[in-house]
């Protein structure tokens, strides 16, 4: 990436924009999105480690579109364990289907139906598929009622082998919402939607070497980092996360001595060599110092999260762009690579954060706001849903991660705050699920390659050139809803 005037000041993701290149790229089709930092990922998005975003549901769906999710550290180890094989065990194409006994209640049945962006309840006979239950059914029925009195039996059932565009041609010619992939015993594999089946034909999955989805863990500094580090690796974590605020110090660097040791070892005893991201730094001497102790990327940023009080609370941080660029020249120049974590708001983000020489990106926030985070569905004074978001250094956040210890060091923890416990991430009614947020977010920066003449980020990286804007320049930017 290259300056168009060189900049006197650090600058965010809205300080910045792209100038087109001359490019023999002509469809944004050509676009290989596939991650650079070692991870390989097909999609360079990774869903944060925070209470509010990641769980099984995350991981699932944005392992299944080539991206990653990372169960936080506050996730007890026995459920992170059971997540995660919950994740592996899911189909690689077909969406898990929220299923319900016939016996089920319709009010019961209604609140599942959230859980997944497809908006249908699947009604089985142990894994056999009888039936489906959607909320335009449930009109005017008793919630007392049983889904097998409301289900349609009117089911498009497809072998769980056929290929994506068949599933799709075969909803559109039956005129279906759904199809329900089975096995050949008959028995349940998934469901998908024709926009899903679509997606398969567009994003491939991020894969495990056994051909399972892949999933991350986050570890903390403290307590004992040692069985922490073994216990996400028997857990199966595809990317072991070092996760602390203020990665820039002693603690971080001897924990990362520890799981670079316990990853090792691992790696000896099952073959299986596990990444290490460790975080958050913002600058060349952090990246250097974090790489020589034994990380293979580095997650850069501090206090540009949306959950954020760091940046008012201590002055502490920098503004993103400037932190990314910096961070990720340094990373290269030891053969090694950085993830962007926090502040992205738009997809104009993440393409200037890949630009800028990310080798993936991190959203946290943003992707609270859909179906598949772990909150639940709330619905405001004016019926607009919402799902509740909080900080991983909120009040709240450190109360949960405290919670073993006494009530004086909960009490001296609690003092250190800097996060927000409550915040609201409506969901937006154009793109309610994660998928559709990367859908928009791919579109946008396959689309940024090709305006930079870039057939894969790596090119895209060398070739993107980066002006400064004032505020109006940003503001000239964005769409008007209506006349001025
Ligand atoms: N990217 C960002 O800008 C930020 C991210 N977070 C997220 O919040 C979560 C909690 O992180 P964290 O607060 O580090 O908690 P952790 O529980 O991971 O512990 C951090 C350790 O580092 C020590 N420490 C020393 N200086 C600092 C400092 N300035 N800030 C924080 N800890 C410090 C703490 O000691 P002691 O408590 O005794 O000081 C403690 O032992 C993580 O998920 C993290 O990613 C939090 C803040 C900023
Ligand atoms: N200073 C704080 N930073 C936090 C907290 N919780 C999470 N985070 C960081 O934000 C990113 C996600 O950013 P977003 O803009 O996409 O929401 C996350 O990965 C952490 O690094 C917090 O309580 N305080």
């Amino acid at each position: 990436m290259r300056f168009l005037t060189d900049p006197t000041y650090d600058l965010t993701y809205s300080d910045v924009f792209m100038v087109p290149s001359r490019s023999d790229v002509t469809s944004r089709l050509d676009v290989d999105l596939t991650s650079t930092d070692g991870l390989a990922t097909p999609t360079p998005l990774v869903a944060a480690n925070m209470t509010a975003v990641s769980g099984r549901r995350m991981a699932e769906t944005m392992a299944r579109r080539g991206g990653l999710a990372i169960f936080p550290q506050d996730i007890p180890s026995d459920v992170v364990g059971k997540s995660i094989a919950k994740v592996k065990r899911s189909h690689p194409l077909f969406d898990t289907a929220v299923t319900v006994d016939p016996t089920t209640t319709l009010g019961e049945t209604l609140s599942l139906i959230p859980k997944r962006a497809h908006g249908v309840a699947v009604v089985v006979d142990g894994d056999r598929p009888m039936g489906l239950v959607s909320p335009e059914q449930a009109d005017g029925v008793d919630r007392f009622s049983q889904a097998r009195d409301v289900m349609t039996t009117d089911l498009l059932t497809v072998d769980a082998d056929s290929d994506p565009e068949s599933v799709f041609n075969a909803l559109s010619a039956a005129h279906q919402e759904l199809a329900v992939a089975v096995d050949a015993e008959g028995l349940l594999v998934g469901v998908t939607t024709a926009k899903g089946a679509l997606r398969s034909t567009i994003y491939s999955p991020a894969l495990d070497a056994e051909g399972r989805l892949r999933a991350g863990v986050a570890v903390g500094i403290n307590g004992d980092v040692r069985s922490k580090v073994r216990a996400a690796l028997d857990n199966r974590a595809d990317v072991l996360v070092m996760d602390t605020a203020h990665g820039f110090q002693e603690k971080m660097i001897s924990a990362l001595g520890i799981a670079r040791e316990v990853r090792d070892e691992y790696a000896r005893e099952t073959g299986r060599q596990v990444l290490i991201v460790a975080g958050n730094v913002v600058t060349a001497e952090g990246v250097t110092d974090l790489v020589a102790a034994g990380a293979d990327i580095v997650k850069v940023g501090v206090g540009p999260g949306a959950m954020c009080t760091t940046r008012m609370q201590t002055g502490v941080g920098r503004p993103q762009f400037s932190a990314v660029l910096e961070c990720a020249a340094a990373a290269k120049e030891h053969g090694k690579a950085i993830w962007a974590d926090g502040g992205v708001r738009h997809p104009r983000d993440v393409a200037l954060a890949l630009a800028a020489g990310a080798g993936s990106v991190m959203i946290g926030s943003w992707f609270a706001g859909t179906y598949e985070s772990t909150g639940n569905l709330m619905n405001d004074n004016d019926g607009r849903i919402y799902k509740e978001s909080f900080g991983m250094a909120s009040a709240r956040a450190v109360r949960n991660r405290t919670r073993d210890q006494s009530p004086f060091s909960r009490a001296r923890a609690a003092l250190f705050e800097e996060g927000i416990s409550s915040s609201r991430m409506y969901l937006d009614p154009q793109r309610p699920g994660v998928e559709d947020l990367l859908d928009w977010i791919t579109s946008g920066v396959r689309s940024s390659c090709t305006y930079a003449g870039a057939r894969n980020l790596s090119e895209f990286a060398d070739r993107a050139v980066v002006g400064i804007q004032s505020g109006s320049g940003y503001e000239e930017g964005r769409p008007v809803a209506q006349s001025w």
